[in-house]
């Protein structure tokens, strides 16, 4: 039995993929396998010695802290892509929020309740307040074009606006999803400076924290609505909050709202709702519940941020090895010497590496025993071993 521990609220649809004869899930587990997350922040929490894995249902890893889970062996997942649709719905939306001051709108003829037969009058007098551009024809500057980036630059392609975007790293599948309508920018400051909006989608990391800053906001070109569905930490609100003070940004829309943020009337707080849709929820429960179940009962790793991905067909009659290791010379070699040594057969064999981490799947005719167990595990650079016969038994 594994015991899986859900640390926010996990769509039925991925949990019900869970046999109650295999797995207990439970918002209380104590020392879990495995735990299913969405945004709750794991980074100071402790790790109990059973744990095996960690599944972020979503694409933002920067809640669990994925260096100490490498350290521990740990496998971290991510859901790649399960949520994009509903982001970039709300971020379209967002869009047109920034332009056409449509909330601040609704708010204000809100005030008006209790002003009686006058409100016709009063709301045909008071709406030029909240005059606000059309997009088509206007530039948008999509910053990282992944899942998301990719779906938002090619809807404002097809909304008529001039979409320029830039991505350092995008993947090859990316490229042959965007519009060949989206112009490349060869740097930020290409994006900072030449756009009439600005959107965001890449992971908050050290080399993207507080990207809009005082520096980007000295080149950004004024009057800049920028829209941020990604984390708040790319954005230093200090500056945020000169810069739409001096005029040099228009409109703000964070997903993300922090206290400074608050009451400033240029300013859209939305509560961080961009993958709040039954589809995005299911989406993203259904693939991490699928991770976790795969690696738990045959060690096969998909949408992992620190293992490299390996799939190996189980052997029938095979019990299956699994090592997590130091990605150095001879890691292999001393575990298939164990085995050796102690009259085991290997039937089939897989190594990958990612990073610095080495992963290793072998399946070995017959039974492992607990003494060749903990010799592996023993091996110097060695940071998991699980033996898995019909079973996990370590
Ligand atoms: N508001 C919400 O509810 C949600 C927010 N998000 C946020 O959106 C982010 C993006 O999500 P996805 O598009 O699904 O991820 P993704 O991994 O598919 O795409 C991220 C892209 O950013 C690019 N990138 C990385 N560093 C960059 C840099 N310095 N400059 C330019 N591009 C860079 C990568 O090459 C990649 O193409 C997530 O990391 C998460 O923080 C994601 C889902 C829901
Ligand atoms: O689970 C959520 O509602 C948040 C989604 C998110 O921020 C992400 O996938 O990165």
């Amino acid at each position: 039995m594994y015991n899986i521990k859900t640390l926010n609220s996990i769509s039925e649809k991925g949990l019900e993929l869970l046999s109650k004869d295999e797995f207990m899930v439970s918002n209380e587990a104590e020392n879990p396998d495995a735990i299913l997350v969405r945004s709750a922040n794991m980074l100071e929490m402790e790790f109990g010695s059973n744990l095996k894995a960690i599944a972020r249902a979503g694409a933002g890893v920067n809640n669990i802290p994925i260096d100490r889970c490498t350290e521990k062996g740990i496998v971290v997942f991510n859901t790649p892509g399960a949520n994009a649709n509903g982001v970039k719905e709300l971020v379209i939306a967002a869009l047109f929020m920034s332009s056409r001051r449509i909330n601040q709108g609704i708010s204000w003829a809100q005030s008006l309740k209790g002003k009686g037969d006058e409100v016709p009058k009063l709301v045909e007098k008071g709406k030029s307040q909240f005059e606000g551009p059309e997009i088509k024809g206007k530039r948008i500057g999509v910053i990282g074009l992944g899942a998301i980036g990719v779906m938002v630059a090619n809807d404002a392609v097809s909304l008529g606006m001039e979409v320029i975007g830039y991505d350092p790293f995008i993947s090859v599948n990316a490229a042959w999803g965007l519009s060949s309508s989206v112009i490349r920018a060869t740097s930020l400051d290409q994006i900072m400076s030449t756009c009439d909006y600005i959107t965001v989608h890449v992971p908050l990391g050290p080399e993207t924290k507080g990207m809009f800053n005082k520096e980007k906001f000295a080149i950004m070109k004024k009057g800049a609505r920028i829209i941020n569905l990604s984390r708040g930490g790319l954005v230093v609100n200090k500056d945020m909050l000169d810069a739409l003070d001096d005029g040099t940004v228009a409109c703000y829309v964070t997903d993300f709202p922090e206290q400074d943020l608050l009451g400033n009337d240029k300013i859209i707080t939305i509560p961080h709702l961009g993958a709040s849709t039954p589809e995005s929820e299911e989406n993203c429960a259904v693939m991490a519940v699928n991770q976790v179940k795969d690696y738990l009962e045959k060690g096969v790793i998909k949408n992992s941020v620190n293992f490299p991905n390996c799939d190996m067909a189980v052997k029938p009659g095979c019990t299956r090895i699994l090592t997590a290791h130091e990605n150095v010379p001879n890691m292999v070699g001393q575990v298939t010497s164990i085995l050796a040594a102690n009259k085991v057969n290997i039937a089939d064999m897989l190594t990958h590496h990612k990073n610095n981490i080495g992963y290793n799947m072998i399946d070995v005719d017959g039974k492992v025993t607990e003494d060749i167990y903990t010799s592996i595990k023993n091996i110097a650079g060695i940071k998991m071993v699980r033996i898995i016969e019909e079973k996990s038994l370590y």
